[in-house]
Protein backbone atom coordinates (compact mmCIF):
# COMPACT_ATOMS: atom_id res chain seq x y z
CA UNK A 1 0.00 0.00 0.00
CA UNK A 2 1.65 3.07 -0.95
CA UNK A 3 2.37 5.29 2.29
CA UNK A 4 0.39 7.94 2.59
CA UNK A 5 2.17 9.69 5.52
CA UNK A 6 4.46 12.46 3.48
CA UNK A 7 4.98 16.17 3.69
CA UNK A 8 7.53 18.16 1.24
CA UNK A 9 9.35 20.51 4.20
CA UNK A 10 9.81 23.85 2.51
CA UNK A 11 13.64 25.82 2.54
CA UNK A 12 13.05 29.60 3.25
CA UNK A 13 15.11 32.83 1.94
CA UNK A 14 14.57 36.12 4.33
CA UNK A 15 14.03 38.74 1.21
CA UNK A 16 15.23 41.37 3.91
CA UNK A 17 16.66 40.82 7.85
CA UNK A 18 16.81 43.87 9.77
CA UNK A 19 17.12 43.76 13.82
CA UNK A 20 14.95 45.99 15.84
CA UNK A 21 16.82 45.16 19.57
CA UNK A 22 18.38 43.03 21.77
CA UNK A 23 16.53 40.78 23.82
CA UNK A 24 18.88 39.32 26.69
CA UNK A 25 21.29 36.91 24.50
CA UNK A 26 19.06 37.30 21.16
CA UNK A 27 17.92 40.01 19.14
CA UNK A 28 14.78 41.43 17.66
CA UNK A 29 14.36 40.76 14.09
CA UNK A 30 11.69 42.96 11.56
CA UNK A 31 11.74 40.26 8.46
CA UNK A 32 9.84 39.09 5.07
CA UNK A 33 10.61 35.27 5.33
CA UNK A 34 8.94 33.24 2.16
CA UNK A 35 9.03 29.75 1.23
CA UNK A 36 11.20 28.17 -1.70
CA UNK A 37 8.81 25.88 -3.38
CA UNK A 38 11.60 24.40 -5.78
CA UNK A 39 14.01 23.55 -2.27
CA UNK A 40 12.34 20.95 0.09
CA UNK A 41 13.01 18.18 2.22
CA UNK A 42 10.74 15.23 2.31
CA UNK A 43 9.30 13.83 5.98
CA UNK A 44 7.68 10.53 6.09
CA UNK A 45 6.36 8.15 9.10
CA UNK A 46 6.81 4.76 7.92
CA UNK A 47 5.39 1.95 9.81
CA UNK A 48 8.04 0.02 11.50
CA UNK A 49 8.16 -2.78 13.92
CA UNK A 50 11.59 -1.66 15.98
CA UNK A 51 9.78 -0.40 18.66
CA UNK A 52 11.78 2.50 19.51
CA UNK A 53 11.95 6.19 18.40
CA UNK A 54 14.16 6.39 15.13
CA UNK A 55 14.71 9.10 12.86
CA UNK A 56 16.87 7.86 9.51
CA UNK A 57 17.96 10.38 6.74
CA UNK A 58 20.70 12.22 5.39
CA UNK A 59 20.88 15.14 8.14
CA UNK A 60 24.56 15.67 9.10
CA UNK A 61 24.03 15.74 13.03
CA UNK A 62 23.07 13.20 15.51
CA UNK A 63 19.53 11.94 16.11
CA UNK A 64 19.95 13.23 19.66
CA UNK A 65 20.90 17.36 18.11
CA UNK A 66 17.81 16.45 15.25
CA UNK A 67 15.77 19.14 15.57
CA UNK A 68 12.71 16.73 14.83
CA UNK A 69 14.02 14.68 17.37
CA UNK A 70 13.50 17.77 19.72
CA UNK A 71 10.32 18.28 18.91
CA UNK A 72 9.20 15.23 19.37
CA UNK A 73 10.38 15.18 22.93
CA UNK A 74 8.26 18.30 23.55
CA UNK A 75 5.38 16.23 22.41
CA UNK A 76 5.87 13.02 23.50
CA UNK A 77 3.43 13.45 26.33
CA UNK A 78 0.24 13.66 24.65
CA UNK A 79 -1.74 11.13 24.38
CA UNK A 80 -0.74 8.24 21.33
CA UNK A 81 2.31 9.83 20.31
CA UNK A 82 4.83 7.92 22.40
CA UNK A 83 3.16 4.53 21.37
CA UNK A 84 2.82 5.66 17.58
CA UNK A 85 6.07 6.59 17.36
CA UNK A 86 7.07 3.27 18.50
CA UNK A 87 4.97 1.68 15.61
CA UNK A 88 6.17 3.91 12.79
CA UNK A 89 9.71 5.10 11.99
CA UNK A 90 10.61 8.96 11.01
CA UNK A 91 12.28 8.95 7.82
CA UNK A 92 13.79 12.22 6.69
CA UNK A 93 15.24 13.36 2.73
CA UNK A 94 17.68 16.32 3.16
CA UNK A 95 17.78 18.27 0.26
CA UNK A 96 18.45 21.46 1.90
CA UNK A 97 21.78 22.74 2.35
CA UNK A 98 22.41 22.48 6.49
CA UNK A 99 24.37 25.83 7.71
CA UNK A 100 23.06 27.45 4.90
CA UNK A 101 20.68 30.27 6.29
CA UNK A 102 17.41 28.84 4.70
CA UNK A 103 15.83 27.07 7.87
CA UNK A 104 16.16 23.23 6.96
CA UNK A 105 16.08 22.09 10.20
CA UNK A 106 13.37 24.28 11.66
CA UNK A 107 11.29 23.57 8.96
CA UNK A 108 11.86 20.21 9.48
CA UNK A 109 11.07 20.72 13.15
CA UNK A 110 7.79 22.10 11.83
CA UNK A 111 6.25 19.40 9.01
CA UNK A 112 7.16 16.84 12.01
CA UNK A 113 4.98 18.72 14.40
CA UNK A 114 2.51 19.62 11.75
CA UNK A 115 2.28 15.44 10.92
CA UNK A 116 2.65 14.66 14.13
CA UNK A 117 -0.75 16.41 14.93
CA UNK A 118 -2.99 15.40 12.29
CA UNK A 119 -1.68 11.08 12.11
CA UNK A 120 -1.84 11.31 15.76
CA UNK A 121 -4.85 13.58 16.13
CA UNK A 122 -3.50 15.78 18.70
CA UNK A 123 -6.02 18.82 17.48
CA UNK A 124 -3.53 21.10 18.41
CA UNK A 125 -3.99 24.56 17.22
CA UNK A 126 -0.95 26.42 14.83
CA UNK A 127 -0.60 29.22 17.80
CA UNK A 128 -0.01 25.93 19.75
CA UNK A 129 2.16 24.19 17.64
CA UNK A 130 4.25 27.60 16.72
CA UNK A 131 4.59 27.89 20.71
CA UNK A 132 5.85 24.56 21.18
CA UNK A 133 8.26 24.89 17.81
CA UNK A 134 9.49 28.23 18.93
CA UNK A 135 11.59 25.71 22.03
CA UNK A 136 13.02 24.41 19.26
CA UNK A 137 14.26 26.73 17.19
CA UNK A 138 13.67 30.68 16.18
CA UNK A 139 12.34 30.28 12.43
CA UNK A 140 10.10 27.48 13.24
CA UNK A 141 6.57 29.07 13.86
CA UNK A 142 7.01 30.79 10.41
CA UNK A 143 6.75 27.38 9.18
CA UNK A 144 4.29 26.21 11.21
CA UNK A 145 1.69 28.64 9.74
CA UNK A 146 2.85 27.21 6.30
CA UNK A 147 2.30 30.51 4.39
CA UNK A 148 4.32 31.75 1.06
CA UNK A 149 4.82 34.83 2.56
CA UNK A 150 5.14 36.32 6.21
CA UNK A 151 6.53 39.19 8.15
CA UNK A 152 8.17 37.70 11.09
CA UNK A 153 9.02 39.87 14.08
CA UNK A 154 9.98 38.81 17.68
CA UNK A 155 12.37 36.23 17.80
CA UNK A 156 10.66 35.02 15.17
CA UNK A 157 7.27 33.98 17.39
CA UNK A 158 5.21 37.19 16.18
CA UNK A 159 4.67 35.79 12.07
CA UNK A 160 1.78 37.54 10.44
CA UNK A 161 0.55 36.49 6.79
CA UNK A 162 1.88 38.86 3.61
CA UNK A 163 -0.57 38.46 0.30
CA UNK A 164 1.62 38.42 -2.63
CA UNK A 165 2.19 36.62 -6.02
CA UNK A 166 4.16 33.31 -5.25
CA UNK A 167 7.64 34.27 -6.31
CA UNK A 168 10.01 32.35 -8.16
CA UNK A 169 13.46 32.08 -5.90
CA UNK A 170 16.41 30.57 -6.79
CA UNK A 171 19.52 29.76 -4.33
CA UNK A 172 23.33 29.31 -4.40
CA UNK A 173 24.72 27.78 -1.18
CA UNK A 174 28.68 27.96 -0.79
CA UNK A 175 30.25 25.44 0.85
CA UNK A 176 30.81 27.91 3.56
CA UNK A 177 29.73 26.86 7.53
CA UNK A 178 27.84 30.11 8.60
CA UNK A 179 27.74 30.00 12.74
CA UNK A 180 24.81 32.17 13.35
CA UNK A 181 25.56 32.89 17.14
CA UNK A 182 29.15 33.73 15.93
CA UNK A 183 27.78 36.36 13.45
CA UNK A 184 25.13 37.87 15.83
CA UNK A 185 27.98 37.78 17.96
CA UNK A 186 30.34 40.01 15.60
CA UNK A 187 27.20 42.06 14.84
CA UNK A 188 25.82 43.01 18.92
CA UNK A 189 29.77 43.51 18.68
CA UNK A 190 31.02 45.92 15.47
CA UNK A 191 27.84 46.12 13.45
CA UNK A 192 24.92 46.77 15.85
CA UNK A 193 22.29 49.20 14.38
CA UNK A 194 18.81 49.60 14.89
CA UNK A 195 15.66 50.04 12.44
CA UNK A 196 13.27 52.77 13.11
CA UNK A 197 9.75 51.98 14.12
CA UNK A 198 9.00 54.29 10.64
CA UNK A 199 11.30 52.16 8.48
CA UNK A 200 10.07 48.67 9.84
CA UNK A 201 6.41 49.91 8.75
CA UNK A 202 7.26 50.98 5.29
CA UNK A 203 9.33 47.43 4.74
CA UNK A 204 6.69 45.59 6.46
CA UNK A 205 4.04 46.65 3.80
CA UNK A 206 5.80 46.98 0.81
CA UNK A 207 5.79 43.25 -1.76
CA UNK A 208 9.04 42.02 -1.42
CA UNK A 209 9.94 42.75 -5.51
CA UNK A 210 9.21 46.07 -4.73
CA UNK A 211 11.69 46.07 -1.85
CA UNK A 212 14.02 43.72 -3.39
CA UNK A 213 14.37 46.44 -6.15
CA UNK A 214 14.79 49.82 -3.43
CA UNK A 215 17.44 47.84 -1.33
CA UNK A 216 20.72 46.40 -2.16
CA UNK A 217 22.20 43.28 -0.56
CA UNK A 218 23.85 45.16 2.35
CA UNK A 219 20.73 47.74 3.05
CA UNK A 220 18.43 44.42 3.08
CA UNK A 221 19.67 42.36 5.35
CA UNK A 222 21.83 43.53 8.79
CA UNK A 223 24.18 40.55 8.92
CA UNK A 224 25.57 40.54 6.18
CA UNK A 225 28.49 42.76 6.93
CA UNK A 226 29.05 40.59 10.05
CA UNK A 227 29.20 37.24 7.86
CA UNK A 228 31.61 38.94 5.53
CA UNK A 229 34.23 39.80 8.39
CA UNK A 230 33.81 36.55 9.30
CA UNK A 231 33.76 34.78 6.33
CA UNK A 232 35.15 36.99 3.39
CA UNK A 233 35.28 33.81 1.04
CA UNK A 234 31.17 34.86 0.73
CA UNK A 235 32.36 37.99 -1.04
CA UNK A 236 33.72 36.15 -3.88
CA UNK A 237 29.51 34.61 -4.57
CA UNK A 238 28.52 38.42 -4.84
CA UNK A 239 26.68 39.14 -7.82
CA UNK A 240 24.35 41.48 -9.12
CA UNK A 241 20.48 41.23 -8.10
CA UNK A 242 21.54 39.05 -5.67
CA UNK A 243 20.67 39.08 -2.02
CA UNK A 244 21.87 37.17 1.10
CA UNK A 245 19.53 34.77 3.67
CA UNK A 246 19.66 34.87 7.12
CA UNK A 247 22.73 34.12 8.40
CA UNK A 248 24.17 32.69 5.12
CA UNK A 249 25.69 31.09 3.37
CA UNK A 250 22.85 30.94 0.88
CA UNK A 251 22.83 33.48 -1.51
CA UNK A 252 19.20 34.15 -3.84
CA UNK A 253 17.27 36.25 -6.22
CA UNK A 254 14.17 36.53 -7.50
CA UNK A 255 13.24 35.26 -11.11
CA UNK A 256 9.73 37.11 -11.29
CA UNK A 257 9.55 39.06 -14.87
CA UNK A 258 13.12 38.04 -15.78
C1 LIG B 1 18.62 34.87 11.89
C2 LIG B 1 17.92 33.70 11.27
C3 LIG B 1 16.84 34.28 10.32
O1 LIG B 1 16.09 33.35 9.70
O2 LIG B 1 18.93 33.03 10.59
P1 LIG B 1 19.16 31.61 9.84
O3 LIG B 1 19.28 30.54 10.88
O4 LIG B 1 18.04 31.35 8.91
O5 LIG B 1 20.44 31.83 9.13
C4 LIG B 1 17.26 32.85 12.35
O6 LIG B 1 16.23 33.53 13.00
C5 LIG B 1 18.18 32.28 13.39
O7 LIG B 1 17.48 31.27 14.05
P2 LIG B 1 18.13 29.91 14.53
O8 LIG B 1 19.05 29.37 13.49
O9 LIG B 1 17.03 29.04 15.04
O10 LIG B 1 18.99 30.43 15.71
P3 LIG B 1 19.37 29.67 17.04
O11 LIG B 1 20.02 28.37 16.70
O12 LIG B 1 18.19 29.70 17.96
O13 LIG B 1 20.46 30.69 17.61
C6 LIG B 1 21.83 30.55 17.55
C7 LIG B 1 22.42 31.76 18.25
O14 LIG B 1 22.24 32.94 17.45
C8 LIG B 1 21.89 34.05 18.26
N1 LIG B 1 20.58 34.59 17.86
C9 LIG B 1 19.69 33.84 17.17
C10 LIG B 1 18.48 34.35 16.79
C11 LIG B 1 18.18 35.68 17.13
N2 LIG B 1 17.02 36.22 16.78
N3 LIG B 1 19.08 36.41 17.82
C12 LIG B 1 20.28 35.89 18.18
O15 LIG B 1 21.08 36.58 18.80
C13 LIG B 1 21.91 33.59 19.70
O16 LIG B 1 23.17 33.87 20.23
C14 LIG B 1 21.74 32.09 19.58
O17 LIG B 1 22.34 31.39 20.63
N1 LIG C 1 16.65 18.30 10.70
C1 LIG C 1 17.78 18.98 10.56
N2 LIG C 1 18.16 19.41 9.34
C2 LIG C 1 19.26 20.15 9.20
N3 LIG C 1 20.09 20.49 10.19
C3 LIG C 1 19.77 20.09 11.43
C4 LIG C 1 18.61 19.32 11.66
N4 LIG C 1 18.52 19.08 12.97
C5 LIG C 1 19.58 19.65 13.53
N5 LIG C 1 20.35 20.25 12.63
C6 LIG C 1 21.56 21.01 12.94
O1 LIG C 1 21.23 22.41 12.84
C7 LIG C 1 22.31 23.17 12.34
C8 LIG C 1 21.97 23.86 11.01
O2 LIG C 1 20.67 24.13 10.92
P1 LIG C 1 19.97 24.54 9.55
O3 LIG C 1 18.55 24.73 9.84
O4 LIG C 1 20.32 23.59 8.48
O5 LIG C 1 20.73 25.86 9.21
P2 LIG C 1 20.22 27.32 9.02
O6 LIG C 1 19.50 27.70 10.31
O7 LIG C 1 21.45 28.11 8.80
O8 LIG C 1 19.32 27.31 7.85
C9 LIG C 1 23.40 22.18 12.19
O9 LIG C 1 24.09 22.17 13.43
C10 LIG C 1 22.71 20.86 11.97
O10 LIG C 1 23.54 19.78 12.26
Amino acid sequence: MKNEMIEKSYAKVNIFLKIADKRENYHELVSRFVRVHNLYDIISFVKSSRKAITIIGNFGCKMDSNTVYKAYNLIKHFKGVEEFFLNHEIRMEKNIPEFAGLGGGSSNAATFLIMANKYCKLNLSKDELSKIGAQVGADVPFFVYEYDSANVTGIGEIVEKFDEEILDIKTLTPKIKCNTGEIFKIFREKFYKQISKDEAKKLLGMKSIDILKELDIKEANDLYDSALSLYPQLGDYEKKDWFFSGSGSSFFRINNGK
